[in-house]
């Protein structure tokens, strides 16, 4: 491995850590308690471990899954000392996730015979979705390739300015239009635009109203209709950002979204300021969408591929 190499990815597990802490703390203050005054795991203790990862956001689907495992190993091993529960849950847990995430994680790579690349970002208003595609084009700017922003969540003025805010930041074009105009008319200009430019990768932003599921429904499928008048099978990707710190309630605007359209990649922002980080393992289980970014900060540089291997790696880490 190249010095830059180990140097950023030393900055980038730091970064990781530090954005788990919250959810690390509360997590092993409660698995302490849970075990307390026990030395090995007992159905007393199973039970406080599934109140535990409950608590913890893991979802109770995906609680029940990583419990029957244990309880499988505690059955098959007749004796478990507590003291070894840190490392069962973290094998358990790496086990689960990777048998449910059949998709290769391309992270940030742009495939082959894909240019421009269109990756359409979809997400309710506050969730972190215009500071991730900032994010995102600066990375991907970071890398060499050429962004194209396009503004398509028209319905409020607020929104066409703050990824103007971003756009300058970073340093790419943005193609905006007034507020109120047609969203798909956005992302036909942005198309025609980076085709023109030559862009690399294209970030659509998108108005994410959830109170009318038809509403939304209709007009995800009408811009995704009009970019294909511009490049064919677009959008190549359908990313939905989900705010980590809500919780449940991520999975639920996941579940809402994921009926209203095709989604093909998850982000979960956040998760630094929150200690309801594991969500993040409840709905890589739960939805058969790759998480491929989480936000651990405000900073430019705060959002992360996603590796669940490093995830549950930094998470267990005493
Ligand atoms: N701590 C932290 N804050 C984040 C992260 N991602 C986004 N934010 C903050 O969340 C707030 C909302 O982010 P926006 O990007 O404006 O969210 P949005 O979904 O585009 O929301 P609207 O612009 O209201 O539609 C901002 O203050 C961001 O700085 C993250 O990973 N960590």
């Amino acid at each position: 491995m190249s010095l830059f190499k180990k140097i950023f990815s030393t900055q980038k597990k730091e970064t990781l850590d530090k954005g788990l802490e919250k959810t690390k703390t509360n997590f092993f203050s409660k698995l302490g308690k849970a075990v307390a005054g026990k030395s090995k795991v007992d159905d007393d203790v199973l039970d406080n471990l599934e109140e535990v990862l409950v608590t913890s956001d893991v979802g109770v689907d995906t609680t029940l899954k990583i419990i029957t495992r244990i309880e499988a190993r505690v059955a098959r091993d007749k004796y478990v000392g507590t003291e070894e529960l840190n490392g069962i849950l973290r094998e358990e847990i790496a086990g689960l996730l990777s048998e449910t995430d059949q998709n290769e994680n391309v992270g940030l790579s742009v495939p082959e015979g894909k240019k421009p690349y269109v990756i359409m970002v979809v997400g309710v208003n506050g969730v972190g979705k215009t500071t991730t595609i900032g994010k995102l084009a600066y990375q991907y700017k970071k890398q060499g390739l050429k962004v194209v922003l396009g503004a398509a969540d028209t319905f409020r003025a607020a929104a066409i300015d703050q990824l103007q805010v971003w756009a300058d930041r970073v340093d790419v074009p943005i193609v905006k239009q007034q507020m109120g105009s047609d969203p798909a008319s956005v992302a036909f200009d942005t198309l025609s635009s980076a085709v023109t430019q030559n862009a690399d990768v294209v970030i659509i932003d998108t108005a994410g109203r959830l109170h009318n599921k038809v509403n939304l429904m209709n007009e995800l499928t009408k811009v995704k209709r009009v970019m294909q008048k511009v490049v064919e099978n677009t959008p190549h990707e359908v990313l939905l950002v989900l705010d980590g710190s809500t919780g449940q309630n991520a999975f639920e605007q996941a579940k809402q979204f994921t009926k209203a359209t095709e989604v093909t990649a998850l982000a979960i922002t956040k998760l630094d300021g929150t200690a309801k980080g594991g969500v993040v393992i409840g709905i890589s289980d739960q939805f058969k969408i790759p998480v491929k970014f989480i936000g651990v900060g405000e900073g430019i540089e705060d959002l992360q591929v996603f590796n669940k291997y490093e995830f549950v790696d930094s998470f267990f880490k005493l």
